[in-house]
């Protein structure tokens, strides 16, 4: 659900709570019942409850799933179990999180090194290439093959998922309560652009599951998660009442890229420009790895425990940007209460990540950029208890190791990796830096090209 857009309602909802004085309001929206959490121990006690690990079934959950509310992000009950369990059983079994996917995402950076070292000494902006580098990692974990970055589907996926998610916000918007503004207004109303994305999407993966199908057999590849559910429904096509079809793993699919992708790439998009904005953090990154990696190494997940200063910084990045500012939606599933206040069941529930991570009381200067508040006087990592950038409990993002690895690697190797003639292995981290800087003029991030 980690869907980009939710900034406009956690806006709204900030005025609101600053006006009622309270960190927890509801409110009805059209038929729904709304109650928005934005103080940790409330945000804490929705996340933790079993009776709030629902997900409503709204006029906007069935338009994002083409009617189906299927996949797992807006699923429940044991459904939504049972397919989750699944996916991250699969995903453990095919090496993620281990060394299969760590070599998997220093390859991808390989590539990324590469396409730096060809366009010689022209100014780059990471985001045009980052994207692309973290959607063929998912797309290898998918389909068990990368795509060519010159084969133009990859970026048609990449501009599909970044429309998509600066159109809509978490809640879904006006469409959500007032569904027939699609019948007056379906361009307006965003009606048509998400049947178009829908579509699209489907259209985009819809051959690739078929050619599964097609090459199928025992032996196929069972760290591809497509050949690995087809396995699943192959050896379930006896039960009466299976949830394992090629619809579901449709949804699957599209709920991994819907919410992996643009999170993660503009997690480093920020992480590449704080480092521009911030010099001095910068170089004390640049002086720890100097310090603490082998000159010829290939930064590796593992290495962040030798690197407390960078871990900071990502952590800090996390925080201070809330790429999911308001968590949710989640559904009651029973009546229950919350701080105190009676929530009856089918109420839906957002939570205020950004309000935990901006809560002066807690943070102090909450509006400050820096990494020390996360590193105590040993430069042991603490004080991370607050930090919900996956959120926590049950619904906790299903891909957040795969999200820290992409941040690790290619934070650390493309910051410093990126002079002509450089290689991920032949390159002098120490012998090769300059400042990553802003181009003068204009708002391209041109990598160092050093000359000494
Ligand atoms: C910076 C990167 C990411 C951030 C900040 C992020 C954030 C989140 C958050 C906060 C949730 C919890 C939603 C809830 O509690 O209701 C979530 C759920 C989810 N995330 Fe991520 N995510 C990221 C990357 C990824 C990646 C790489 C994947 C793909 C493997 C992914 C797949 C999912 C899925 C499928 C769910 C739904 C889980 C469920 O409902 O059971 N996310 N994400």
């Amino acid at each position: 659900m980690a869907a980009q857009n939710g900034g406009m309602l956690a806006n709204v909802c900030d005025k609101l709570a600053e006006y009622h004085g309270s960190s927890v309001i509801g409110m009805k929206l059209g038929r729904e019942r709304i109650v928005v959490c934005l103080g940790y121990n409330e945000v804490k006690e929705a996340l933790l409850n079993e009776a709030f690990q629902g997900r409503p079934d709204n006029f906007f959950i069935r338009l994002r799933t083409l009617g189906t509310r299927l996949g797992i992000t807006c699923t429940d009950g044991p459904f939504w179990h049972e397919q989750r369990s699944f996916v991250t059983r699969h995903l453990r079994e095919a090496g993620y999180g281990r060394q299969a996917m760590h070599i998997q995402i220093q390859n991808e950076l390989q590539e990324l090194v590469n396409v730096i070292q060809d366009r010689n000494e022209e100014p780059l902006w990471p985001g045009s290439i980052l994207a692309n580098s973290v959607i063929n990692v998912f797309w290898t974990i998918v389909t068990g093959k990368r795509v060519p970055r010159e084969d133009d589907r990859l970026q048609r996926l990449v501009s599909l998922l970044q429309m998509r998610s600066k159109a809509f916000d978490v809640s879904g918007g006006a469409l959500n309560q007032l569904p027939w503004l699609r019948f007056v207004a379906p361009e307006w109303s965003g009606y048509n652009l998400v049947r178009r994305f829908n579509k699209q999407l489907i259209e985009f993966f819809t051959p690739t599951i078929e050619e599964h199908h097609r090459s199928f057999t025992e032996d196929s590849s069972s760290d591809d998660l497509i050949y690995a559910y087809i396995k699943e429904m192959r050896e379930r096509k006896d039960e009466p009442e299976t949830n394992f079809n090629d619809l579901q793993l449709t949804m699957i699919i599209l709920d991994i890229f819907i919410a992996g992708g643009q999170t993660t790439s503009t997690t480093l998009d920020l992480a590449f420009m704080m480092m521009i904005v911030y010099p001095d953090v910068q170089a004390k990154i640049h002086e720890e790895i100097d310090s603490n990696l082998a000159p010829e190494a290939t930064p590796h997940y593992e290495d962040r425990l030798k690197l407390p200063y960078s871990e900071a910084f990502l952590l800090e990045i996390q925080r201070f940007f809330s790429i999911v500012p308001l968590n949710g939606p989640r559904r009651t599933t029973s009546d229950c209460t919350l701080a105190g206040y009676r929530l009856p069941k089918d109420t839906t529930v957002f939570m205020g990540f950004r309000n935990v991570h901006m809560d002066p009381e807690h943070w102090g200067d909450p509006e400050v950029f820096r990494p020390e508040r996360f590193l105590d006087a040993g430069r042991n990592i603490v004080n991370t208890e607050r930090l919900l950038a996956f959120g926590q409990g049950k619904r906790r993002c299903l891909g957040e190791t795969l999200a820290r690895s992409c941040f690790w690697a290619h934070r650390a190797d493309m910051a410093w990796n990126s002079s002509p003639g450089s290689s991920v292995h032949g390159c002098s981290h120490r012998a090769r830096w300059a400042p990553l800087r802003l181009v003068p003029g204009g708002s391209l991030v041109n990598p160092p090209f050093d000359r000494a």
